[in-house]
């Protein structure tokens, strides 16, 4: 029995960016931007202050509006707003691209502002707005584009209760922390070497003896097995441990250059803590672990480049200890 899962749409703090930066013509990439405001301290409550900031660092000129909002001669445009329009009753995230005579253009961002940006705005404002010009093109578009590409993404994943029995879950724990294979865990940097950053503040541990040792081998089997690939596209198990606080924020699993992982079986090996959730920002879903739950999802699409839905994080733990299994199949 493969679950499926049902998921929203919440993306409009990137759009706003990517939308920005187009307004200054500058090409970012839409996978760059995502990746760059998931890994932000804040998140997940991405503020406007934290686009500001972001934008700041890109070099993109623009104004933050703070309380009172009024617009003067010397207001920097593109300027970004939360504004309330006449009649309406919820704020609206905009972008201002012009006031002329009273008139205001700017591109309606947001019908419903996504909480995580709600909660922590810094800057609500209220514009003295006599005639709004709203293009909702912009929004409605790229919601639409998403939400179909989102739909047959998600269609892709599943999960797998009981992967691995009680006493594997158990054998595998155990088997690392006997053999002290865990280690400060790492993350790849663009020149291709390994560093430890904020980014990732759990533990690993690679099981190299995972084709010799004989219930390691079977879950290498069956994993092969489920997912339909040779034995030889099964990469080494690399168990995670979490503790206290630690996390690994939103990321690929594949690498630009070098090994690339068309999908990855994450095991759950314990549910005895909390926090912890496998988060998936972008189609906006995430999974409590179950202990001897698989969950499988594709990282690359058919030209071998990071499919941004599968953009994924464990998220931070909050009591106890989580542990986890990767099984990553390589193209
Ligand atoms: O811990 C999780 O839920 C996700 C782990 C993960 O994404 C990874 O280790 O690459
Ligand atoms: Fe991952």
């Amino acid at each position: 029995m493969k679950p499926k899962f049902h998921t929203i749409a919440h993306h409009y703090t990137a759009n706003l960016v990517i939308h920005f930066l187009g307004l200054h013509h500058i090409n970012m990439g839409r996978l760059k931007v995502r990746t760059a405001l998931y890994g932000k301290e804040t998140y997940p409550a991405t503020t406007m202050q934290d686009i500001s900031t972001e934008l700041q660092g890109w070099g993109v000129r623009h104004e933050l509006k703070t309380a009172p909002c009024n617009i003067t001669d010397a207001t920097v445009f593109p300027t970004m707003a939360v504004v309330r329009i006449q009649d309406q009753e919820e704020e609206v995230l905009v972008i201002i691209e012009s006031v002329e005579e009273q008139q205001v253009r700017l591109q309606y961002l947001s019908a419903d502002v996504p909480t995580y940006a709600v909660d922590e705005l810094t800057v609500l404002q209220y514009l003295d707005i006599k005639e709004v010009v709203v293009d909702k093109e912009f929004c409605e578009a790229c919601a639409q584009e998403d939400l179909s590409k989102q739909d047959a993404y998600v269609d892709t994943i599943f999960a797998v209760e009981d992967f691995l029995s009680e006493e594997e879950c158990k054998y595998m724990i155990d088997y690392c922390e006997q053999h002290n294979l865990f280690y400060r865990s790492m993350t790849g940097a663009a020149d291709g070497s390994n560093e430890v950053t904020g980014h990732r503040t759990s533990y690993s541990a690679f099981i190299t003896t995972c084709r010799q040792d004989t219930v390691f081998k079977d879950i290498v089997e069956r994993a092969a097995d489920l997912m339909e690939v040779e034995i030889a596209r099964v990469e080494d198990l690399q168990c995670v441990r979490y503790g206290d606080g630690q996390e690994y924020r939103p990321h690929f699993d594949s690498f630009e250059t070098g090994v690339k992982r068309k999908a990855t079986l994450l095991v759950y090996l314990n549910d005895d803590f909390e926090g912890g959730e496998t988060i998936f920002p972008e189609i906006g879903f995430s999974v409590s672990p179950k202990k001897g739950m698989a969950l499988s999802f594709i990282n690359l699409d058919e030209q071998h480049t990071d499919l941004i839905y599968s953009l994924h994080g464990g998220a931070p733990v909050t009591a106890g200890t989580k542990f986890a299994c990767n099984i990553w199949i390589q193209l």
